[in-house]
């Protein structure tokens, strides 16, 4: 049997208390499998989890770079490491085979960097000796293919619309040919017209390199142009699972079916 890409088993995640504050349970009991290759979209209501096990499949936990969320229950493996058991060593080693796009671009993207530097960063991290003239040509063609202009390279991610800025972290994420890519509401914040060039380049590049994807999203029509699977999560957990139309075509649970509802208006 080949081994998941993504392996959650009965994991739970928390928040950890800080002065005042009792710990946040984000993602209680939860198991999964992405099969390498596949895009497992993930949907839900607001607070019900998704950026955190977002951020958790992409290696972001308290051991790594601190953003205050654990594991502390259950198990889960990302392209067979460990995410538990992250070391800074670890961390690294993941981070290159991993492309995240946060639902903030800001928390990737390094505000000392303009535009390109951003970009060809990864090249660099992989590789300290990496050709910049090379980097430059890989930057600008990533740039390219998120429909912005070569005038944006030397721009800093401040000088950037929000969703301008989701566009170079989403080229960001790709420039290492992730063998996963993590995207938490990826498009969010980009015009519509060019929202669906950027969905079909994503859905191109996919094919192309076949890579296994964790997209959540919130749009039910580009989960259906991403994804073959849908996991629709609710205070947590998992309320549904499976292929994207048998999830919706029968709803286990009254938030699942709030949802086909509203799929069904808006088809
Ligand atoms: N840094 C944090 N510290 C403490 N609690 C947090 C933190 N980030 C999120 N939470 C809590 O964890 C739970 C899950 O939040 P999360 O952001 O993962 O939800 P979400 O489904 O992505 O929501 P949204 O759709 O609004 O982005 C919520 O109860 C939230 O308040």
């Amino acid at each position: 049997m080949t081994e998941s890409a993504v392996c959650a088993r009965d994991l739970t995640l928390r928040y950890r208390s800080g002065l005042g504050r009792a710990p946040v349970t984000a993602i209680a009991g939860l198991s999964l499998d992405i099969a390498p290759g596949e895009t497992l979209a993930v949907i839900g209501d607001a607070g019900s989890g998704k950026s955190t096990l977002a951020r958790a499949i992409a290696g972001y936990t308290s051991r790594s770079v601190d953003r205050g969320v654990e594991i502390v229950g259950g198990a889960l493996a990302v392209l067979g490491v460990d995410v538990r058991h992250l070391g800074r060593r670890g961390d690294n080693a993941l981070a290159l085979r991993v492309g995240y796009v946060p639902q903030d671009a800001g928390l990737v993207l390094d505000p000392h960097l303009t535009v390109a530097e951003n970009v060809a960063l990864p090249l660099f991290l992989r590789d300290p000796k990496f050709s910049r003239k090379a980097a430059g040509g890989i930057a600008a063609e990533a740039i390219d293919a998120m429909h912005l202009t070569l005038a944006t390279m030397p721009k800093f991610p401040h000088e950037l619309s929000r969703g301008q800025r989701q566009r170079v972290a989403i080229a960001r994420a790709l420039v290492l040919e992730p063998e996963l890519l993590v995207a938490d509401e990826a498009t969010a914040g980009i015009d519509a017209t060019v929202r669906g060039m950027i969905l079909d380049h994503l859905a191109e590049v996919q094919r192309q390199r076949g890579f296994t994807a964790f997209v959540v999203s919130s749009e039910i029509g580009e989960v259906r142009r991403l994804a073959q699977r849908l996991a629709v999560l609710h205070r947590g957990g998992i309320v549904g699972l499976g292929a994207v139309d048998a999830v919706l075509d029968d709803p286990q649970h009254p938030y699942v079916h709030r949802l086909a509802e509203l799929a069904r208006t808006r088809a």
